[in-house]
């Protein structure tokens, strides 16, 4: 594969730069430089197969001549060792697609832990430690730090706004320990964003240090993503009618990854942009205009992104052609007292205990369903375990929720983190300190 800048359309660097550089230097984001189309036939095929052999199939389709077979089939199947099922809720109307039965329990599993296995398979070829930048907004840090922890030549360093991840995330972000560390920001998402994409612009530490981003500026966090995408179709086959996907979204990578997979020739009927408050998005549909803000907090965290990196993506993937995009797209917001309503009429009507950032890609399709004159089936994405957020649901349900072992034993382990200013001063010799 070759990839452009969406600052410089003639630029071309390879997948191994793309995938640990992370950003090119023009500050634009990179982009695949062609994306392989694939008749219905090719999706019909892999139907039915696991997330492991539905992602094989794809990158065989991507790295043709690139990465042998084998190596493919190791890189896919290391990374995935989990499966991403569709459970309905309405049969033959609406599923959702539980994406978080992954070691950190958020939908973030796929992406980080494909470039994990990726950066393996190529950082076997070399000597060179990276150094992983991460900010995160809840559940990117906590995917990353499980997917790169005590792997060979890499280090990682993760940044989250202090108060406002749960707790169960922060212990995901500063427990672990070994070659993972936290920078707890005094500010927002946006901020911590700001500082890792500024030192990825900072020569005078990218000529020391080897960095590369698991955000989902790296185009190989979306990339595996889509795979997802497909095993939902395929699973969702014999419902028969047109599938309509809600995503909730942030930082908009999770809704970029699937237009890839319908770009690669995935049948969608169209997509639904889910946001909390934080919705510059959803207002762009409406307007034209996009307009990013300071992001505000809400009690779907991980959601609260004011500027999304990925906006210039969405746009890219449609030609810059703002009518193709609002006509493929529909965006649908909702506040907290919503999406606590929303999490209540879940349970209430389906029995199903959903996190809010859930709650809010099921509302999406609510709301998409009553505006639909289509017959269509609408699956919402299911992005994080409810027992990440256990206080929160367990009050607004009024029900015990169980936290899988897994997350559970974090709960005791004591976090260490370096709290920082958010400017770049003080997050640089923050970081140069600790190496
Ligand atoms: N929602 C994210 C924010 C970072 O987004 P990313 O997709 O660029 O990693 C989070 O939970 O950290």
């Amino acid at each position: 594969m070759q990839f452009y800048s969406t600052n410089n359309n003639s630029s071309r660097v390879s997948t191994k730069q793309a995938l640990f550089h992370s950003m090119p230097v023009d500050k634009g984001l990179y982009m695949p430089v062609s994306i392989p189309y694939q008749d219905i036939s090719f999706f019909d095929k892999i139907a039915g197969g696991s997330l492991a052999d539905v992602g094989y199939e794809i990158c065989k389709a991507l790295f043709a001549g690139e990465i042998a077979d084998a190596d493919l089939q190791q890189i896919t199947h290391q990374a995935f060792p989990f499966e991403t099922p569709v459970v309905a809720l309405e049969d033959g109307a609406l599923g959702v697609l539980e994406l978080f039965h992954g070691p950190s329990l958020a939908f973030k599993d796929v992406g980080a832990r494909f470039m994990a296995s990726l950066m393996s398979y190529f950082s076997g070829k070399s000597d060179q430690e990276v150094h992983i930048l991460v900010a995160t907004s809840g559940d990117t840090g906590g995917a990353v730090a499980m997917g790169f922890h005590n792997v060979p030549g890499v280090r990682v360093s993760i940044l989250y706004p202090t108060g406002r991840v749960s707790d169960l995330q922060e212990k995901q972000l500063t427990t672990l320990g070994g070659n993972v560390q936290a920078f707890e920001v005094k500010g927002s998402f946006d901020d911590c964003q700001a500082l890792v994409k500024q030192a990825f612009l900072d020569t005078s530490l990218t000529n020391r240090i080897a960095l590369s981003s698991a955000n989902s500026i790296n185009i190989f966090r979306l990339i595996p993503q889509s795979f997802y995408y497909v095993s939902a179709y395929g699973q969702s086959k014999r419902v028969g009618k047109p599938i309509v996907f809600s995503t909730p979204s942030g930082n908009f990578g999770n809704l970029s990854a699937g237009i890839l997979a319908s770009k690669m020739g995935l049948p969608v009927h169209h997509f639904i942009a889910s946001t909390n408050l934080n919705h510059v998005v959803p207002d762009y549909l409406h307007t034209g205009t996009y307009a990013p803000k300071e992001s505000v907090a809400t009690i779907s965290n991980a959601m609260d992104v004011g500027s999304p990196s990925n906006f210039v993506r969405l746009t890219h993937l449609y030609g810059d052609q703002f009518d193709t995009v609002a006509e493929h797209v529909k965006g649908y917001y909702f506040d907290d007292p919503s999406t606590e309503a929303g999490m209540q009429q879940i349970y209430s009507q389906y029995g199903y205990v959903a996190c809010p950032h859930t709650a809010i890609g099921i509302m999406g399709a609510q709301q998409d369903k009553i505006r639909s004159t289509q017959d269509v089936y609408h699956i919402a994405l299911a992005t994080a375990h409810p027992s990440k957020f256990k206080p929160l649901v367990e009050q607004v349900l009024n029900i015990d929720v169980d936290v899988p072992e897994r997350l559970a034993v974090l709960a005791t382990r004591k976090k260490q983190s370096y709290l920082i200013d958010p400017d770049y001063g003080s997050f640089k010799e923050a970081l140069l300190a600790t190496i």
